[in-house]
């Protein structure tokens, strides 16, 4: 489902990362690991077509990422390190969205605001939950919605222990069903937790 090929992106006058192969097929996780600016974030942007390589290339489903196709993202979840929430709009209202997106394919809104611990925050404003509560929200509507691809930057960001426990759940019930995922961490239980295959960048 994801394929890179020779994969490298140049940044400063050098190369970020250069000559990376690497497969995902489906009910597969990688997982990205690295020091704090090995890459990882780039890496994610190139297989979601944000950033073009500058060496190599990289394919879902056997074509180039295209953030900008309606298709493509339809296919491909992301939380990236720029994914924001609507401000004004509560997390049930987040998730009608969605629902309304995929009619007939998503659970009961009122069961997965509960399984995110976020039941009693349901009709409160994104803006005003608390930072590990809007983290818990858009993961769960990255999870929710239908997807082949799902690219996950640190997730664990922002939650306490048992939200991270929740997030090893989370990306499990995905590979069930079949995606191909691909994880930036820096927390080792969660690696341990679900990666079939780790790149260490540096
Ligand atoms: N377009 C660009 N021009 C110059 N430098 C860039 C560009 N894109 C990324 N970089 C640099 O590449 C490095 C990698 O950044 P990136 O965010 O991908 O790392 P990361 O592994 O995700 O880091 P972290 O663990 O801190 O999240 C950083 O030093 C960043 O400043």
């Amino acid at each position: 489902m994801i394929v890179a090929d020779g994969l490298g992106v140049a940044a400063g006058g050098g190369w970020l990362f250069r000559g990376l192969d690497f497969a995902v097929g489906q009910g597969g996780c990688l997982v990205l690991r690295g020091t704090n600016g090995s890459g990882k974030s780039t890496l994610l942007h190139c297989l979601y077509g944000i950033r073009p390589p500058d060496d190599g290339q990289v394919a879902i489903g056997g074509a180039p990422p295209d953030e900008r196709s309606v298709a493509f993202r339809r296919r491909v979840s992301v939380l990236l390190d720029d994914s924001a929430l609507f401000a004004e709009l509560t997390a049930r209202q987040h998730l009608d969205l969605l629902v309304r997106s995929f009619p007939g394919r998503m659970a009961d809104p009122v069961e997965l605001l509960a399984w995110a611990g976020l039941d009693h925050r349901a009709d409160v404003p994104a803006g005003q939950l608390s930072a590990g509560q809007r983290r818990r929200l858009l993961l769960l509507a990255a999870v929710a919605r239908p997807h082949e691809v799902l690219l996950l930057d640190e997730p664990e960001q922002a939650l306490d222990a048992a939200g991270r426990r929740w997030v090893t759940e989370l990306i499990r019930g995905s590979l069930t069903e079949g995606a191909s995922v691909v994880v930036a961490s820096h927390h080792q239980p969660l690696a341990d937790g679900v990666a079939s295959a780790v790149l260490e960048l540096s």
